[in-house]
């Protein structure tokens, strides 16, 4: 498989390339040549299969002509062992019609660990290949971090330097990431937002001498690896719940709206998906964009989903490109323009169709604290802050005679203070993490500018080298 920009000024590169490269030359995302397809035979045959050989089954098209099928799946098995749940991604029904896939089983309780924990291993697998070794540079609102840290840390041939919010992430959160003192990993936080992160983590990309002498590579979704690792579970659930013979609607809680895109993603190769629900919370540029075409960048407000208050959805870019049909020259206008004002003037054409698929809708912290408890209330089910948001978008958009299944990305113990207020319970975390508040932490506070950044990415490495 070949992987193309979106921006359409970069070479087309095999699946080991932009693995290692994260983002494309010209500033745009890569994305596959062309989709895979899968017939309803070919569902069906995977029903039966445990998550690990399901991952490496969807997966194997997008790594054609880089990683064999084997290895894929060797990779996989090892990914996926230590998950605490025999499921991996466990489906839990909460109401008629509403089930909830729980993505927070691996080491850092989070959806990021289900492509992390391969990501970790395909970096090592590729670099091992051709003896080189990358430095990762990764923005995070709170839970990217700590699942690349926790995949990469040790690893000989990767260095990792995380960039985060300061003060805007949960203690947990932080910790989980501060706490890690491996030589191959540095946290930095930024004084400034999420975005300000994820801008720096572009920049630091966009400046070619820096690039290449520090041999910088991503960890976010902005790396394609990240979105193929997301699409087996759409698959998993689809599977589960009757598809092919059965069409499955999908709410996802979204911020660099990478996950639900791998749910479209999944749609595009062949799954029968209805319907897309996007919820976001008071940084709602997107349900705004969904219903109305209104793509305005307002402030960055903190809220309780903490990974979620994001104003510019990197990913967004990816379906821009496929709805104007792969204009590379429109898509690079549009995602230059909105740099430039803020604001993006989607063709209605475009937007109409994105809206026949997707809708969105928001919470402010109050309706997410009584989704909270009410859900607690009714179906003794316990959604963190992030999750709830989703299971609210898919209780408002579901249909009747198709499973709405809503993502849990994180698990309650990374949120405590939120869960306390609305329900009165302080859930532990588990035992892996219950020495977390006695750790060590280690981390430098950085300016929101790029040149200082730099330095501290370049001494981080460096530091590692010692
Ligand atoms: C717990 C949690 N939920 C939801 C999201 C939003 O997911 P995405 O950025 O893929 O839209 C994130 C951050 O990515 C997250 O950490
Ligand atoms: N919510 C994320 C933000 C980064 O998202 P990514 O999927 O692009 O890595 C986080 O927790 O860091």
């Amino acid at each position: 498989m070949k992987y193309v920009s979106t921006r359409g000024q970069a070479p087309a590169r095999s699946f080991s390339d932009i693995l290692l490269a994260g983002l494309a030359e010209d500033g745009g995302l890569f994305m596959p040549e062309t989709w895979p397809q899968f017939t309803a035979e070919d569902w069906r045959d995977m029903r039966s299969l445990p998550y690990a050989q399901l991952a490496a089954r969807v997966m194997a098209p997008f790594m054609a002509g880089s990683i064999d099928q084997k290895t894929l799946l060797r990779l996989c098995r090892d990914a996926y062992a230590n998950f605490d749940h025999a499921a991996i991604a466990p489906l839990v029904q909460i109401e008629d019609g509403l089930f909830v896939q729980e993505l927070f089983h691996g080491p850092t309780l989070a959806f990021k660990d289900m492509a992390m924990q391969l990501l970790g291993r395909l970096f090592d697998h590729v670099l091992t290949e051709r003896d080189e070794r990358v430095t990762i540079v990764g923005a995070t609102s709170g839970d990217t971090g700590s699942a690349a840290i926790e995949a990469c840390k040790g690893r000989e041939r990767l260095s990792v330097v995380i960039l985060h919010p300061e003060g805007r992430t949960s203690d947990v959160q932080r910790r989980q990431m501060t706490t890690v003192l491996d030589p191959n990993i540095s946290n930095l936080a930024v004084q400034g937002t999420f975005d300000d992160c994820q801008d720096l983590v572009k920049a630091m990309f966009a400046d070619m001498p820096f690039r290449n002498e520090m041999r910088l590579s991503a960890v976010n979704s902005i790396n394609w690896a990240r979105i193929a690792a997301q699409i087996p579970y759409y698959v998993y659930a689809a599977l589960s719940l009757g598809a092919p013979d059965r069409e499955i609607s999908f709410a996802v809680p979204t911020g660099n709206f990478g996950n639900v895109l791998a749910a479209w993603v999944a749609r595009r190769m062949g799954l029968p998906v209805r319907h897309l629900c996007v919820g976001s919370n008071r940084n709602d540029i997107l349900t705004r964009f969904l219903n109305t075409n209104d793509m305005t960048a307002r402030a960055v407000v903190p809220s309780l989903s903490p990974s979620m208050d994001i104003q510019v959805s990197s990913n967004f870019e990816r379906l821009l490109f496929e709805f104007l049909d792969r204009d590379s020259e429109s898509c690079a206008s549009l995602m230059t323009g909105f740099r430039q004002t803020g604001k993006m003037d989607v063709p209605e054409s475009v937007w109409s169709s994105i809206h026949g698929l997707f809708s969105g809708l928001a919470l402010d912290d109050e309706a997410t604290t009584t989704e909270i408890r009410n859900v607690h209330q009714k179906s003794q089910y316990l959604a963190d802050p992030h999750t709830i948001i989703g299971i609210a978008a898919g209780r408002k958009f579901r249909q009747p005679g198709i499973p709405m299944v809503a993502m849990a990305t994180a698990h309650p113990a990374k949120f405590p203070d939120a869960m306390r207020a609305a329900t009165g319970i302080f859930p532990a975390l588990p035992p892996s993490l219950a020495d977390l508040f006695d750790r060590e932490e280690r981390f430098r506070v950085v300016p929101n500018t790029l040149n200082l950044v730099e330095d501290a990415v370049r001494s981080g490495v460096l530091n590692n080298d010692r």
